[in-house]
C-alpha cells in the first residue's frame, strides 16, 4: 500500500504541481484547498504525512497542526511558508512539525523531506506499539502510581517473578492482591501456563479440599465421577490462594505437604500425583499475628511467605489518588460512552479527605457512579457528597467517654455537624449531604444543640 500524503495549499495550481511530483514518486496524494477542509479529511483518514501551506483562510496551518496535535502527538507534519515568515516556521516546529519549507521551492526538494518525515512517523508509531504491547502484557489496566513502597515492591516482584518462590500479598481489603497476584503472574516464565484463583474463604472445607487436589469416583456422596483438582490443572501455571487465612487446620496441614513434596492425594484416593505449580497467597488478615496466636500454622505460613508483600491501604499512598481517579475515568468513559475528562478541584479534595475504608475498589465504585450520573465533561464535588466517607470519625477524640451514652451521643453529634459545616463552609446543604441526613433535620439538630451564627456562617 503506497504511503498516503494530504497536501493543503490555497493556490491551486501549485496543489496540482506537487500532487503530480509527489504522486510519481509513488505516494497517493490527497488535496485540499484550505485547513479546515484538511482537518475533515484527516478526521475521516488516516495520512502517513500533512503537508499544509501556512496562510490560509478561515484555518491556516498553525490551527491546523494545532487540532492534529489535540488527537495526535505524532503524525508527521510539513510546513510550507512563504518568504519572510520565519516566525510562523518556528512555531510550526515548536508545534512539533517535522519541518519547514520555504516558498518557493524545488519539487524534488519537498519529495526528500516527505520520505524522510514519513519515515519518522513510522518509527515512532512502531516505538508506540511497542511500548503500549509492553505495558499491556506486565501491567495491563494497573496503576502504578509513585508511592515508594509500590514501586520497591515492583522491583521485588521483578527479580523474584520467574523464581519458584512462594509469594504472600497482605493487604487490607480491596488494595489491589488480586491484581498484583496475576501481575506476577503475567510476567513470570509461567504467563502461558494456567492462572487459577481459589478463594479459601468461600468454600467449606470438604468443597475446597476438593476443589483443590481433587476427588476419586465415589470419595463421598455425590462424587459420581473423578474429578481433577485445581492444582493439577495448573501444572506450569500459578494458583493464587486468596484470603488463605480462612484455611482450617486439616486443609493447612494437606496444602503444607503439596508444597512441600510438590505432590497431591485427591480427596479419597492413594496414588500421589506430582504437581508443577506457583503459589501466591494472600490476606487481609495478620496473618503473622494469627501465627504467634496459633491460629495458622508457623511452618504453613513460612512455606507461603518466602517473599512477603505488604500493599498499603489506599489512604497511605495519596499521592496515587490523581492517577487512579485519571485511570478509573478513562475506563468508565469507554464502558458507558461518556466524555467525563476530570473531577473538579473541590470534588478531589473531598477524595483526599476521605478515609477509603474499602480502599481501590470503594474507589473505583464512587468514580464509576459519579461517570454515570453526571452530564457534565467534569464530576464536581456534588456527585460525590452521598458516598465519600469522611476521613476521620467525627473528632472522636473530643467525646468524653466518662459521660453517659446519650451525652456521648450529642458530643458525636455535635462534633460531626461542626465539621460537616466547616466542610461545607458553612452551606447547610451540602452539610446536610455530607452528614446524609434530611436538611429538615439538620436544621432540627442545629436547634436543639443550640449552634450560633459563629458555628453556621452561612444559612445557604
Ligand atoms: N493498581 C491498580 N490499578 C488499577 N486498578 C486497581 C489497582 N489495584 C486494584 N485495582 C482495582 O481495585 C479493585 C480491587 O482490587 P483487588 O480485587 O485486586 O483487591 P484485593 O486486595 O484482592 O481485594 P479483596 O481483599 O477484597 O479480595 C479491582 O476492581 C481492581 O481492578
Amino acid at each position: 500500500m503506497p504511503d498516503k500524503i494530504l497536501l493543503v495549499d490555497d493556490e491551486k495550481e501549485l496543489l496540482t504541481v506537487l500532487k503530480k511530483s509527489l504522486t510519481r514518486q509513488g505516494y497517493k496524494v490527497y488535496t485540499a484547498e484550505n485547513g479546515e477542509e484538511g482537518w475533515n479529511a484527516l478526521v475521516e483518514t488516516m495520512f502517513d504525512l500533512v503537508i499544509s501551506d501556512q496562510a490560509m483562510q478561515p484555518v491556516d496551518g498553525l490551527e491546523l497542526l494545532q487540532r492534529i496535535r489535540s488527537i495526535d502527538h505524532h503524525q508527521p507534519f510539513i510546513i510550507m511558508t512563504g518568504a519572510g515568515s520565519i516566525e510562523s516556521a518556528v512555531e510550526a516546529m515548536r508545534m512539533g512539525a517535522f519541518t519547514y519549507i520555504t516558498k518557493p521551492f524545488k519539487t524534488q526538494e519537498l519529495a526528500l523531506l516527505a520520505g524522510r518525515a514519513i519515515e519518522y512517523g513510522k518509527l515512532h508509531r512502531r516505538l508506540e506499539d511497542y511500548d503500549s504491547r509492553e505495558k499491556q502484557n506486565a501491567t495491563a489496566g494497573m496503576v502504578v502510581g509513585n508511592n515508594p513502597v509500590i514501586k520497591q515492591m515492583l522491583s521485588t516482584i521483578k527479580k523474584v517473578a520467574d523464581s519458584e518462590a512462594s509469594i504472600l500479598i497482605q493487604g487490607e481489603t480491596g488494595t489491589g492482591k488480586s491484581m498484583f497476584a496475576k501481575h506476577i503472574h503475567k510476567i513470570s516464565a509461567r504467563k502461558d501456563k494456567p492462572f487459577f484463583t481459589i478463594d479459601c474463604g468461600a468454600l467449606s472445607e470438604h468443597l475446597l479440599e476438593s476443589e483443590l487436589f481433587g476427588h476419586v469416583k465415589g470419595a463421598f456422596t455425590g462424587a459420581v465421577r473423578a474429578k481433577r483438582g485445581l492444582l493439577e490443572e495448573a501444572q506450569g501455571g500459578t494458583i493464587f490462594l486468596d484470603e488463605i487465612g480462612e484455611l482450617t487446620p486439616s486443609t493447612q496441614v494437606k496444602l503444607l505437604r503439596a508444597i512441600q513434596e510438590k505432590e497431591i492425594k485427591p480427596v479419597g484416593g492413594n496414588i500421589p500425583i506430582h504437581i508443577d505449580v506457583r503459589f501466591i497467597s494472600a490476606t487481609s488478615r495478620n496473618l503473622s499475628e494469627e501465627v504467634e496466636k496459633n491460629g495458622f500454622r508457623k511452618d504453613l505460613y513460612y512455606r507461603l511467605a518466602v517473599i512477603p508483600l505488604h500493599l498499603p491501604a489506599l489512604r497511605e499512598r495519596k499521592e496515587d489518588l490523581g492517577f487512579f481517579v485519571d485511570h478509573f475515568i478513562r475506563k468508565c468513559n469507554k464502558m458507558y460512552n461518556k466524555k467525563v475528562t476530570e473531577l473538579d478541584p473541590a470534588a478531589m479534595q473531598v477524595l483526599m479527605n476521605s478515609s477509603w475504608k474499602g480502599n481501590i475498589r470503594e474507589l473505583e465504585n464512587i468514580i464509576e457512579r459519579a461517570v454515570l450520573l453526571t452530564d457534565d465533561t467534569v464530576i464536581a464535588v456534588d456527585s460525590l457528597y452521598h458516598y465519600v466517607r469522611p476521613s476521620t470519625p467525627p473528632v472522636a477524640s473530643e467525646i468524653d467517654t466518662s459521660s453517659s451514652l446519650k451525652e456521648a451521643v450529642e458530643q458525636a453529634e455535635r462534633a460531626a455537624i461542626r465539621k460537616a459545616l466547616k466542610e461545607a463552609a458553612g452551606n447547610r446543604s451540602k452539610a446536610a449531604r455530607v452528614l446524609g441526613i434530611s436538611r429538615r433535620t439538620l436544621y432540627d439538630k442545629l436547634e436543639l444543640y443550640d449552634f450560633n451564627s459563629r458555628e453556621t456562617p452561612s444559612t445557604a
